[in-house]
């Protein structure tokens, strides 16, 4: 299992109801009527439970952008081509992506980690980026396993190790992102894997593939699933056989920052993937994951589902990158100082209402 990777799982605990309960006797004194900000009242709550405090902050915010090719797009799964993975990084780094702009409007930094890029980076990408290249992309999941079990614990582990050392630098709200052409079908296929759901179920459109060739990735999503035959009960089997890099980062990302009681705002289809991962293996890790948004990508709801989340943001976004957490962090960053710097009825000298009085 990698001793990391378990030490990290058995120490992920639940947050405790008592900081639950605490958060929501102050929040529900609030000078407001009662409950009338709605579900930024219940993150507002998650955010005091997992950071045990009534002043929670988090203000320093980074998003971790992660990458990496997958072998399977030579099954012609994408509307574009493995180079973009790629050419995406270097904009990344020049700043011109819609990550850049929209983590800047947050506040936020934007990390981005090469897990498995299928080409050498220029000195000039490697010195602005982690360098944590797993290998030159996954092996094509529809005639073998993705990748070695070794190389999924590695991974994981590559993530959790980010998640402790940004947490180290004080780092108090963390973002999953992903660029990778394909990825939308690991995700797939990892979230059949793990729900039982068919291909079709879980297969939607990513990049933008339609007609015949939705229907090839449909077929190849199934391949995949029939001849690695991966085992639902085990997390990093399913990872290995019909997973990514990325994806594997973006798992043990969100483990680190559970255990290390970092709340973290995971993005759309693909890291939601990883999240569905991380909830395997670590079923408390779910009380410290926000849902930024709900993607276009068909399926993404029963990752919701699955992960019981409810999603504070619903855009039309079908991108990554970890735009949608990026701006779902803003509502993060309301909710905490909605608990922060509002004061309560008494505090404010502000009537209660009267139970049983006309309105
Ligand atoms: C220019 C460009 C920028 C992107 N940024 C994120 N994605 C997104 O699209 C890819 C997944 O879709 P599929 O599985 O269909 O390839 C991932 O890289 C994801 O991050 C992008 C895709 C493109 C083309
Ligand atoms: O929801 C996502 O993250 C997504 C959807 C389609 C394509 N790329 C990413």
């Amino acid at each position: 299992m990698g001793k990391t990777l378990q030490a990290t799982i058995d120490g992920v605990e639940p947050v405790r109801r008592k900081w639950r309960e605490r958060a929501r006797e102050h929040l529900d004194n609030l000078a407001i009527p009662p409950g009338s900000l709605g579900d930024l009242l219940d993150l507002a709550e998650q955010l005091a439970a997992v950071k045990q405090s009534l002043k929670p902050s988090v203000r320093k915010k980074t998003v971790v952008t992660m990458a990496g090719d997958h072998g399977v797009t030579g099954e012609g799964v994408s509307a574009f081509p493995r180079e973009v993975t790629l050419q995406m990084v270097a904009n990344f780094v020049a700043g011109g992506a819609a990550i850049n702009v929209l983590a800047g409007v947050a506040g936020a930094r934007v990390l981005v980690v090469d897990m498995g890029v299928a080409a050498d980076l220029d000195n000039s990408i490697k010195e602005k980026i982690l360098s944590c290249k797993v290998d030159y992309g996954t092996r094509n999941m529809a005639a073998g396993p993705a990748m070695t079990r070794e190389q999924a614990v590695q991974s994981l582990e590559t993530g959790i190790e980010i998640a402790g050392r940004l947490a180290g630098e004080g780092v108090e709200l963390l973002a999953t992102g992903d660029m990778g052409i394909g990825n939308t079908t690991p995700s797939s296929a990892i979230l059949a894997a793990i729900t039982g759901r068919s291909a079709r179920e879980v297969t939607g459109r990513g990049t933008g593939v339609t007609g015949d060739d939705l229907e090839n990735k449909i077929r190849v999503i199934q391949k995949a699933l029939e001849v690695n035959n991966p085992d639902p009960k085990d997390p990093v089997d399913v990872l290995a056989k019909v997973g990514g890099f990325e994806i594997g980062g973006i798992a043990g990302l969100i483990l680190g920052a559970a255990y290390h009681r970092v709340p973290v705002v995971v993005d759309g289809f693909i890291s939601s993937a990883g999240a569905l991962l991380a909830k395997s293996l670590a079923p408390a890790s779910v009380d410290y994951m926000i849902a930024g948004h709900r993607s276009m990508e068909s399926g993404h709801r029963y990752m919701l589902e699955e992960l019981g989340l409810k999603p504070l943001l619903n855009l039309n976004l079908r991108l990554g990158e970890g735009t949608g957490a990026a701006l779902a962090m803003n509502l993060v960053e309301s909710a905490a100082q909605v608990i922060n710097k509002m004061l309560t009825f008494e505090d404010a000298g502000v009537s209660r209402n009267t139970p049983g009085a006309p309105a």
